[in-house]
C-alpha cells in the first residue's frame, strides 16, 4: 500500500485533517474536521469522494490533543477508509502552525526545532498553542511518521524593512522579535500559484491584492510574486477585524477599558499565558461583540436583522476599502486582479459586489451573474469581472491550506 500524507490544520476552535496520497500533485483521500469545541457539543464532518457525514460528538474533548486523537482513530477505524487504516500508512504530517517568527520555510520537527518553537510560543499563545500541543503528541504517539511544520509567516518574509518595522525602540523590539510578520501565507502562497497560473502568468510576475476573509481576516498586496506588505502584524490581531477579534484599534483604547488590561487572562492555563487585553480584543470583540454571531452569513444580507448587523457590514467594508486603496498606491496601480478567498471571500456576492462598487474609482468592475453564482466546486479560481473591464481582473479562489503543505511535502520529495 502507497503511503500518504495527512495534513492538519489546528485552530482555537477546531481542528480540520484531511490524507492525501503521497504523490505530486497529492489527491486527496479523504476530509475530516471537528468544530465548536470551545462551545460544545462539538460536531464531526467527514467527507470521502461524495460521501458526506455529519454528527455530534458525545466524548468530551477538551483539548486539541484529544481531539486530534479522537479525529484519526476515526478515520482509521472507517472500514471505507482502507488508505489509511493505521499508523503505517502514514509517511509525513503536515502541521500548519501559525507563527513561525524568523522560520522562512516549512522544517522537520527534531529536537532542535521543536525547541526553537517552543520559544515562539510566547510571541503568539493564542495561535500557536493547539498546533505545538498536535505536533508534541505526534512526536511521542507516532514516532515514525515524519512531522513537518509550515508556517502561515513564512510568506512574509519578502516585507521590505520600512513595512515590517514598528516606530518604536528599536533595541527592544530586536531583543523581543517586535516586528510586523504577517499571517495567512500558506493560504496566500496556495492563491498566488492558483491565480498565475489561471491568468497564464509566471509567478515571478504576478501582481495581486489578496483577501483571505475567513473568521480570521486579512489581505495581503503581492508584487512580482511576493509579499510586500500585509495587514496582519506582530500577532494576527492587527488589521482587518473578524469573528471575535478587533482588527487594528487604537492601542490605547484597552487601558480605557479596562483597568484589568495586563493582568492575566482567566482563559490563561498553566502552559498558556494570555492578558486580559489579548483575551478580550481577540476572543471578545468583532462580529461576536457587535451583533452576538460570530457567523458573517448572518450579517452579510440584503436586509439585515438588526442596526448592529448593519454596521458589522459596514465597518467590514469600510475597513477592507481602506486596504485595497493603500495596497492598490502601494502596487502603482500595476495589478493583474484583486481576488476574494476564506469562507467569508469564497461565498458572499454581496460583500464582494459592496466592495466592488466602492472601488470602481480603481477600475474595478464584476458581472453580477458569475459573481452571484459563484464558483463551483471543482473550479479552484473564478473570473467574476466584467466581460467589458479594462481594469485589474475580479476573482474568486478556493483556497486550500492543507492542499498547499501537501503539495510543498509531495514537491520536496520528487
Ligand atoms: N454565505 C456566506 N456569507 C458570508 N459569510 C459566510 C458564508 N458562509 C460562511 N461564511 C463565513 O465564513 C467563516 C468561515 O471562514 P473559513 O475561512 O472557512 O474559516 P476559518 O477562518 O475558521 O478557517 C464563517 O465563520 C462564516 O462567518
Ligand atoms: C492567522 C489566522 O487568523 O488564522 P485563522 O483565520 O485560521 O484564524
Ligand atoms: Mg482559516
Amino acid at each position: 500500500m502507497p503511503k500518504s500524507i495527512l495534513a492538519v490544520n489546528a485552530g482555537s476552535s477546531s481542528v480540520k485533517i484531511t490524507f492525501y496520497t503521497l504523490e505530486n500533485p497529492p489527491r486527496t483521500i479523504a476530509d475530516a474536521s471537528i468544530s465548536g469545541i470551545t462551545a460544545p457539543p462539538p460536531t464531526l464532518k467527514y467527507q470521502k469522494g461524495d460521501k458526506k457525514h455529519k454528527e455530534e460528538v458525545k466524548e468530551k474533548l477538551s483539548t486539541p490533543q484529544d481531539t486530534f486523537k479522537y479525529l484519526l482513530q476515526r478515520c482509521f477505524s472507517d472500514p471505507d477508509l482502507s488508505e489509511v487504516a493505521s499508523v503505517d500508512d502514514l509517511e509525513y504530517i503536515c502541521h500548519r502552525v501559525v507563527h513561525g517568527g524568523d522560520y522562512r520555510d516549512a522544517v522537520e520537527i527534531n529536537d532542535e526545532t521543536l525547541d526553537r518553537l517552543k520559544g515562539l510560543e510566547d510571541l503568539a499563545p493564542l495561535h500557536n498553542f493547539s498546533a505545538l500541543e498536535i505536533v508534541r503528541l505526534c512526536r511521542v504517539e507516532l514516532p515514525k511518521v515524519r512531522s513537518i511544520t509550515f508556517f502561515d509567516s513564512a510568506f512574509h518574509q519578502t516585507i521590505p524593512e520600512a513595512v515590517r518595522t514598528y516606530p518604536i525602540n528599536q533595541e527592544i523590539a530586536k531583543a523581543n522579535g517586535l516586528r510586523k510578520y504577517g499571517f495567512h501565507g500558506i493560504s496566500y502562497s496556495f492563491i498566488l500559484r492558483s491565480v498565475a497560473q489561471f491568468l497564464n502568468k509566471p509567478i515571478e510576475k504576478t501582481n495581486l491584492v489578496v483577501l483571505h476573509i475567513g473568521s480570521g481576516a486579512s489581505i495581503c498586496a503581492i508584487k512580482d510574486g511576493k509579499s510586500v506588505d500585509t495587514s496582519m502584524g506582530l500577532t494576527p490581531l492587527a488589521g482587518l477585524p473578524g469573528a471575535t477579534r478587533s482588527g487594528s484599534i487604537d492601542p490605547s483604547l484597552v487601558f480605557h477599558y479596562t483597568n484589568e488590561a495586563g493582568k492575566l487572562s482567566p482563559a490563561s492555563t498553566s502552559e498558556m499565558h494570555i492578558s486580559t487585553a489579548e483575551d478580550i480584543l481577540n476572543k471578545q470583540s468583532g462580529w461576536k461583540a457587535l451583533t452576538g454571531t460570530t457567523d458573517f452569513s448572518q450579517i452579510a444580507v440584503e436586509n439585515p436583522t438588526s442596526k448592529a448587523h448593519k454596521l458589522a457590514f459596514d465597518i467590514f467594508v469600510d475597513r477592507i476599502q481602506g486596504y485595497i486603496g493603500s495596497y492598490y498606491v502601494k502596487l502603482n496601480g500595476e495589478l493583474d486582479g484583486v481576488v476574494f478567498a476564506g469562507g467569508i471571500g469564497e461565498k458572499s456576492a454581496l460583500l464582494r459586489r459592496t466592495l466592488v462598487d466602492k472601488c470602481q474609482c480603481l477600475g474595478l468592475a464584476i458581472d453580477d451573474v458569475a459573481n452571484d453564482k459563484g464558483p463551483g466546486d471543482e473550479e479552484t479560481v473564478k473570473d467574476i469581472s466584467k466581460g467589458s473591464s479594462k481594469g485589474p481582473r475580479v476573482l474568486v479562489c478556493q483556497t486550500n491550506e492543507q492542499f498547499e503543505m501537501a503539495y510543498h511535502c509531495a514537491c520536496s520529495r520528487s
